[in-house]
């Protein structure tokens, strides 16, 4: 599962955490964005995590989503070695819910941030929706689908109908 040319990179610790990372997948989908999703791990493949941070940027990535849960320190742990910016989304774990994804992620030390989402498919999803805002401040286009797209969710909610 790669494009071309991919300007967002969607790594997860797992694969145990594609059924969150998907959305992310699927929303970069949504708006054409090239992108590529791998498996990465701070903790089992830390050799490969470290290339793929160090060489993100050379080969054209401009944003890095990175998805783990329980002791979440892939984001953290990219971002300490890349200049990209990071966005992190906590996956749910079966022990705590995704509380000690999200706290890994969170709290990072002074001067190495890492954006941090809410957890779970919805964290996948909007930090998709950010990368996509960040790559339109630069693209009118995406721009353009971007409003689009928030139109459209605004005509939904405005044709809610409580029961
Ligand atoms: N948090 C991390 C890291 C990491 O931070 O490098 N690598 C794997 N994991 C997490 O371990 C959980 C359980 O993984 P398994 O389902 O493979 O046992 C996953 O949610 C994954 O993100």
């Amino acid at each position: 599962m790669a494009d071309d040319n991919p300007l967002v990179g969607v790594i997860m610790g797992s694969k145990s955490d594609w059924d969150t990372m998907c959305h992310a997948h699927e929303m970069l989908d949504t708006f054409g964005v090239a992108h590529e999703c791998r498996v990465v791990s701070a903790h089992r493949t830390p050799d490969a995590m470290r290339d793929y941070a160090n060489t993100a940027a050379d080969r054209g990535l401009e944003i890095i989503i990175a998805g783990a849960g329980g002791a979440a320190h892939l984001p953290g742990m990219v971002a300490a070695q890349t200049l990209l910016p990071v966005l992190g989304v906590p996956v749910k774990s079966r022990a705590l819910n995704g509380l000690d994804s999200l706290l890994s992620i969170v709290q990072m030390p002074g001067g190495v941030p890492t954006a941090t989402f809410a957890i779970g498919d919805s964290g996948a999803r909007n930090a998709a929706l950010f990368a996509v805002a960040m790559l339109a401040a630069h693209r009118s286009e995406l721009r353009e689908s971007l409003a689009d797209f928030r139109q459209r969710q605004a005509d939904q909610v405005g044709s809610d109908r409580l029961p």
